[in-house]
């Protein structure tokens, strides 16, 4: 309640170094934008190379510094040599968003092998890469920042695609680990916001959406960003988007799951993944 009657006092962002995964598109480009407006250094990854440079270009627009290359998280070789090149840059990464994903909302008979795989890598496995690439030199300096880009979907599960909710809720688990880790070792100086927002209007669920707004709405990307912003420069470890998520998570945890089943279908929740349209190059066809 305290937070919400008092002015927020935001930390500053000047000078620090912010890697970004999945900043060639959707929410990984607008906070590029928005770490730059305050003066962070950017080092941005994503395997969309055209995006990127529009990234990188917007930023530059604006005054930033960046340092953009092309990065398929999904691979380790990968991530530890552009990790070599992105210090060779600005050194130490100071700020950690872990936000590519993959969704290829289908039911668990129709995915392919390869795209629960493909799932599990980008959602999951390449947050320990990144994170043990990285955390070493933060836990040195205790200091740092690391934002991980789970979802609601990762605090209870909806229907139409389950390897990407249960990619999420390991995503949760790893994170709320390493802030207990976090803890434990009395790293202060190393905060951790964990994210998890509802559908948000970018690329990546083109054509997902409830029917009716009666419970809660898709977000902008620039709503979803603003949330998520707020959160990180107020160091705050958990922030659900919009609000009204919150209460859904907590009646989640003691609802019976026949009850939320129910909800799914009175809402049309259960009928949202089926209106998903492929919108990405790894939603069509298989790219190794
Ligand atoms: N949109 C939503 O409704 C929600 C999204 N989220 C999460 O937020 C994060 C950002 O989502 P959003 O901005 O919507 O997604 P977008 O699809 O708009 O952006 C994701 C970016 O990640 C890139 N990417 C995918 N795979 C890899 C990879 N292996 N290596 C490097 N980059 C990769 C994509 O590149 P390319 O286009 O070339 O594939 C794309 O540029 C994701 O983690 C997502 O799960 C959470 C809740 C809701
Ligand atoms: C769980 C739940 C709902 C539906 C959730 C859905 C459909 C979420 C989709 C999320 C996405 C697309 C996340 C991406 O990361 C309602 C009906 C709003 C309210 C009751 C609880």
């Amino acid at each position: 309640i305290l937070r919400w009657i008092l002015p927020a006092k935001y930390k500053s962002v000047e000078g620090e170094v912010c890697l970004i995964t999945g900043a060639g598109n959707g929410m990984g480009r607008l906070l590029a934008m928005e770490f730059a407006k305050r003066k962070a250094k950017l080092i941005l990854w994503d395997m969309d190379q055209a995006g990127l440079e529009q990234t990188a270009k917007l930023v530059r627009e604006i005054g930033g510094e960046v340092y953009a290359g092309v990065c398929d998280v999904s691979k380790i070789e990968n991530i530890r040599e552009a990790a070599v090149k992105s210090r060779e840059a600005f050194g130490d990464i100071t700020i950690l968003v872990n936000n590519a994903g993959v969704v290829f909302a289908k039911d668990l008979l129709e995915l392919t092998e390869w795209q629960i795989e493909q799932t599990f890598k980008v959602n999951v496995l390449a947050h320990f890469w990144m994170l043990r690439e990285f955390l070493p030199s933060m836990l040195e300096r205790n200091h740092g920042h690391v934002v991980t880009l789970a979802s609601v979907v990762g605090l209870f599960s909806s229907p139409g695609m389950p390897d990407y909710c249960s990619s999420k809720h390991a995503a949760v688990g790893l994170h709320q680990a390493l802030y207990y880790d976090l803890q434990k070792k009395k790293c202060d100086g190393i905060k951790t916001t964990m994210v998890c927002p509802y559908h948000v209007k970018t690329g990546m669920f083109k054509g997902v959406g409830l029917k009716s707004d009666v419970l809660t709405r898709s977000l902008s990307p620039g709503e979803c960003v603003d949330a998520i912003m707020h959160a990180v420069l107020t160091n705050r470890p958990f922030v659900a988007v919009p609000r009204v998520m919150y209460i859904s998570y907590n009646l989640s945890t003691w609802m019976p799951m026949k009850v939320l089943a129910a909800v799914y279908e009175y809402t049309g929740a259960n009928d949202a993944i089926s209106r998903f349209i492929p919108n990405r190059p790894y939603q069509t066809k298989l790219r190794e």
